[in-house]
């Protein structure tokens, strides 16, 4: 490479610049000058390079030692854990959050298609038998039935019809289901798509009563963690063997897939499914140029499924038996025609709404930066039905903040896992239990008093909380009424619970499928959690 002085161009360059003029050694330097110029250039360079050796270093260290901050996820089954979790990964890694889009789609498919068969077996006439078995359950217990995949507000309605209701019902319930068979085939298949990636550690598919897969093998001393880690790009790695799961798969059940499973690798862009290319050009084919994949039987049927959800005597069936699909898991019944459009790609909003039960410990890590200081965090979202609970524990032992979920709008509805236990009662001895352990004694809580938009909606249609939790009395049957006793009703206990009476309590009213509210409610979190973090680290009083 020329010299600065040997070519014209950069001499130019370097003579019109004026720090070059600045430092260019006097003309008239004599050689002693010149040697001790030579010298203090050569004791500033050395000078300026340790500084950055040092500033290198203390960068690596900085990162090194960035403060862990750890966010365990706690709640009921269905409460919205990992839907919260979803949303920490869309503020911070939104990149991995809509790579993994496409491969949500099947779960929204298998979601839409499940509504379908609900629909099917409420209008069956052979449904009457288990209406009045369940008004008889529902007597005797104080409180309605209801199953993960619908609201069923109360089945205290055994419907009797006359001979010519039962005809029409017959009639009807002949005409989708011929229609619609198709579809249910498809149920099947989805199901098996989503676990035929990894079939070692396949599809959990429990049946909503006695769970068919085992619970997660007991920690063999208190800290032993049966983790999955999700790093920032969304992608699992099993730390710990988990069981295997049993082969079948049963229609009805609710969908699990063990965090240790690849399938959003396998049915998202670049997975097997969309491997193939356009031959001699390299382009990636669509999924709608693949005629396997399952839009192609959704395709077919958006005017029937349409037909079905809008008829009259269809609705009047659901209303009758006192089924709400509107407000339940995983509900896209208003959104046919786009869901099965072939070139469907799910928003956002598709892929918080859909359902997909946790078994196991998933963990997802990111960095945080604010200003020069940078934080690691890692929340850890954890199966919340009753099998899976014995799987907290070792989470305790380190943790920093709790963040609490419970749907104050279940309080019609039972566990899925034990049809005896009301869902706001349940979420109440959960929370008890958690706010009342010693080793949480100073985690800071969050509690989000979930599913408010719900809560609404079923307090706008009339459904009476007082019924379902006689404490209530005769207090005003409104949202704000409602939303403040619940409220108090969890504060209470955390605070004639909580071992230590210095622990201050944070109560959000959320509704976490809800990304505007949900981004402020985050960024609270993260305020409250680091600020306690700092205080722990006594860098500040
Ligand atoms: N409308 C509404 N739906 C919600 C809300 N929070 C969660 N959901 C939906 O409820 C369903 C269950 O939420 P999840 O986040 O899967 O529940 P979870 O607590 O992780 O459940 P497990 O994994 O079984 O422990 C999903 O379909 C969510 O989209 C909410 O505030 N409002
Ligand atoms: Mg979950």
């Amino acid at each position: 490479m020329p010299s600065a002085n040997s070519s014209p161009i950069s001499r130019r360059r370097s003579l019109s610049d004026p720090l070059a003029a600045v430092l260019r050694p006097p003309q008239d330097e004599t050689p002693e000058q010149r040697e001790m110029r030579i010298l203090a250039e050569q004791e500033a360079k050395k000078i300026s390079d340790s500084i950055d050796e040092q500033i290198k270093l203390d960068k690596a260290e900085l990162k090194k030692n960035r403060p862990d901050v750890k966010v365990l996820l706690l709640g009921q089954s269905e409460s919205g854990k990992s839907t919260t979790l979803k949303q920490f990964q869309l503020l911070h890694t939104p990149a991995a959050f809509h790579a993994e889009r496409i491969a949500w789609r099947s779960v929204i498919y298998l979601n839409l298609v499940r509504s379908i068969r609900r629909i099917l077996e409420a209008i069956s006439p052979d449904s009457e038998q288990h209406d009045a078995l369940d008004a008889f359950d529902a007597d005797s217990l104080n409180m309605s039935q209801t199953d993960s995949a619908s609201i069923v507000i109360s089945s205290s309605s055994s419907i009797h019809m006359d001979p010519q209701q039962q005809q029409i019902a017959y009639e009807k319930h002949a005409y989708y289901s011929a229609r619609l068979a198709p579809l249910i085939e498809l149920e099947e298949r989805l199901m098996r798509m989503l676990s035929e990636d990894d079939e070692d550690e396949a599809t959990h598919l429990g049946n909503g009563i006695s769970p068919a897969w085992p619970s997660l093998p007991p920690p063999t001393n208190g800290t032993t963690r049966p983790t999955i880690h999700v790093d920032t790009h969304g992608h699992t790695v099993p730390s710990t063997p988990s069981p295997r799961s049993p082969a079948s798969l049963a229609r009805g059940a609710e969908m699990s897939v063990r965090p240790t499973s690849n399938w959003k690798k396998a049915l998202g862009l670049g997975g097997n499914k969309l491997k193939s290319t356009s031959p001699g050009t390299g382009e990636v084919l669509g999924w709608w140029e693949d005629p396997t994949d399952p839009v192609h039987v959704l395709a077919k049927y958006p005017a029937a499924m349409v037909e079905l959800w809008d008829d009259q005597w269809v609705q009047g069936r659901l209303r009758d038996r006192r089924i709400r699909l509107e407000e339940s898991s995983g509900f896209y019944l208003d959104e046919i025609e786009r869901i099965t459009a072939k070139k469907y790609i799910p928003t956002d909003d598709d892929v918080l709404k859909a359902r997909l039960k946790t078994v196991g410990v998933v963990e997802h890590t990111f960095t945080l930066i604010q200003g020069s200081r940078g934080t690691n965090w890692k929340i850890y979202d954890v199966g919340g039905a009753r099998n899976q609970r014995q799987a907290w524990a070792p989470y305790f032992q380190d943790v920093n903040a709790i963040i609490f979920l419970a749907p104050i709008s279940a309080f019609d509805q039972v566990l899925a896992e034990d049809p005896r236990v009301n869902r706001l009662e349940d979420s109440l001895l959960l929370w008890r239990s958690v706010v009342s352990n010693k080793l949480l004694s100073h985690v800071n809580i969050i509690l989000f008093l979930n599913k408010c938009d719900l809560l609404q909606a079923k307090l706008d249609a009339g459904v009476q909380l007082n019924q379902h939790l006689l404490s209530y009395g005769d207090r005003p049957n409104d949202y704000e009424s409602v939303s403040k006793y619940l409220r108090n009703k969890f504060g209470l206990l955390h605070q004639q619970n909580s071992p230590n009476t210095e622990r201050e309590l944070f109560i959000h009213f959320t509704a976490v499928t809800d990304t505007r509210r949900t981004m402020t409610i985050i960024q609270n979190v993260r305020d409250i959690v680091l600020k306690a973090n700092l205080k722990n680290s006594k860098l500040i009083s």
